[in-house]
């Protein structure tokens, strides 16, 4: 049997794993959903055991699928949703209180009060976030506030703190490791950038105590090995990536100026900076690729909260559409969205307008509005939100990347990556396997275990299955563009003071 790689992709709305070859040939897959739970207006949380459980269930069935056992394994990859928040006892490995995810701006009333302390300079500086509660720092900060086991547990120094992938390494090690990956790290606001390691000015800013923390290591390597008693057999973990960025290594954007935009729960286009630190004066974040010995490469990010979402509302809570992939069909029987504009800013809006008081709005309603063009002012919204970071990207670099590679479960809706196209003036490249977060998760096993010389190597696993072109001229994407940007207007500040001025300048700015 030639070589085996296991890739786990713990994402928002299901945990899956992939069983691949040396040549990222998929030979079987496993995939259980997860549960998110929306306790009050703007919250969102799930169950960190029940995060653990269905990625077990789907590690078991990938293996099961590709007929392969956990002792023929290579090595195993792991990516994950990023920020979300676990807290355990280290003494009986039990979750604490519920994880609190990305999504969730419970915490928006801390970032607030630091930012009128003045200290959103420090933040930004130091770590190329934003302060705002997408970010683990504060989602800690609340838990330790309110939570008074996790209060407790920090003062008797019992307390773990981790992201999902420091939860996932510490339960698929029995309890041995306490460790997280670079790129994860760099998404706590805890992690000073250029030194890649946790800043002791930050942990006092948020009030986090360093005995809870994981030890920070590299992307690739011997990051931990499986206990026997959990796969069958011991196997070496060696690589680890926050999902989005595993998906740039799976949509080989090694070079600098590359991107790629993955359409999940909420949609992340990331471009490749290399060893340079990035930094935005638009908006978007600056971030670690990844974190190999001796080598860091960098990101600019921008992150949409709301992407795949707004299909899942059509489907689950509005009961317009059966399936998420009837989306496109029941859009594509309109010519246009008869002038509806959705803006789904269900949890806030993420980049480059970073408002966490904007909420959905609905806007150019008349008698003639049907179904049909609700979806398709979804699909539009999804793409507008993208052309948005885009056009931020383009104003901090001087011009915008020559081509998009798309990915994740909604870039299988041919329409959304046409609208895509039309809306941005650039090609936008659907891969062969678009798994391409797991693909990644496999890419970085596959360098940490020795069996790729490099980053540049991932290409090796890249194919093109479609390119979508634009079919539109200038002129008809700045008038898309001048009515998604009053609708927007509609949207920001609305869960902040009634006092909040509407404005129809949503552009520029960036980050307050
Ligand atoms: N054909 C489709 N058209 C539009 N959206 C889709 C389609 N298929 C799936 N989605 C959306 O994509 C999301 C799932 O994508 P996935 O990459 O699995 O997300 P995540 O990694 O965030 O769990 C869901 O929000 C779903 O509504
Ligand atoms: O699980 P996904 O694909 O929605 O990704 C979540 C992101 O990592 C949040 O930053």
């Amino acid at each position: 049997m030639g070589t085996r790689l296991l890739a786990l992709d713990q994402g928002t709305t299901s945990s899956r794993a992939m069983v691949v070859d040396e040549d990222g040939r998929v030979l079987g897959v496993g995939q259980h959903p997860l549960a998110c739970h929306y306790p009050a207006p703007g919250w969102v949380e799930q169950d960190p055991e029940a995060i653990w459980a269905t990625q077990l269930a789907a590690i078991r069935d990938a293996l099961a699928a590709a007929g392969v056992e956990a002792a023929e394994l290579r090595a195993i990859g792991i990516a994950n949703q990023r920020e979300t928040t676990v807290v355990w006892d280290r003494e009986s490995g039990r979750a604490v209180a519920p994880a609190v995810v990305w999504q969730c701006r419970r915490s928006a009333p801390i970032c607030e009060a630091l930012r009128a302390a003045g200290r959103e300079p420090l933040v930004r500086e130091r770590t190329g976030l934003v302060l705002d509660p997408y970010f683990s720092a504060s989602k800690l900060a609340w838990l330790l506030e309110h939570v008074p086991e996790v209060r407790r547990l920090a003062d008797q120094g019992r307390l773990a703190f981790g992201t999902v992938d420091s939860w996932l390494l510490w339960k698929l090690s029995g309890g041995a490791v306490h460790r997280t990956d670079r790129t994860n790290a760099a998404r706590t606001a805890l992690l000073d950038l250029c030194t890649g390691r946790f800043d002791p000015e930050l942990l006092a800013l948020f009030g986090v105590p360093a005995s809870c923390l994981p030890e920070v290591v590299d992307s690739v390597g011997p990051l931990a090995e499986t206990d026997p008693s959990v796969l069958g057999a011991r196997v070496l973990v060696s690589g680890v990536a926050g999902d989005q960025q595993a998906a740039l290594a799976g949509q080989a954007c090694t070079e600098p100026g590359m991107a790629k935009a993955t359409y999940g729960t909420g949609a992340f286009v990331l471009l490749q900076t290399g060893p340079a630190l990035p930094s935005s004066s638009h908006g978007l974040l600056g971030t670690l690729a990844w974190s190999l010995p001796g080598r860091r490469d960098h990101a600019l990010e921008g992150s949409v909260f709301v992407a795949g979402a707004v299909i899942q509302w059509l489907r689950d809570d509005l009961g317009l559409l059966e399936r998420a992939e009837d989306s496109a069909p029941l859009a594509a029987s309109v010519p246009d969205s008869g002038g509806l504009v959705l803006v789904p800013a269900f949890t806030g809006l993420g980049a480059p307008h970073w408002d966490p008081a904007a909420r959905g709005a609905l806007v150019g309603i008349s008698r003639g509005a049907t179904r049909a063009h609700l979806a398709r002012a979804a699909l539009e919204a999804i793409a507008h939100q993208v052309r948005d970071v885009l056009v931020a990207m383009a104003e901090d670099l001087g011009g915008p990347p020559g081509v998009l590679r798309v990915d994740g479960g909604a870039a299988r809706n041919d329409l959304l990556l046409q609208l895509q196209a039309d809306l941005l003036g650039v090609p936008v490249e659907r891969p062969v396997v678009t798994e391409t977060t797991a693909l990644g998760a496999a890419c970085l096993a596959a360098l940490g275990a020795g069996l790729l010389p490099g980053p540049e190597a991932f290409a090796r696993f890249w194919r093109l299955e479609r390119r979508f072109e634009p079919t539109t001229d200038e002129a008809e994407r700045a008038r898309a563009q001048a009515t998604w940007q009053r609708a927007l207007g509609r949207a920001r500040g609305w869960a902040g003071p009634a006092t909040t001025t509407e404005t129809d300048d949503n552009t520029g700015g960036g980050a307050r």
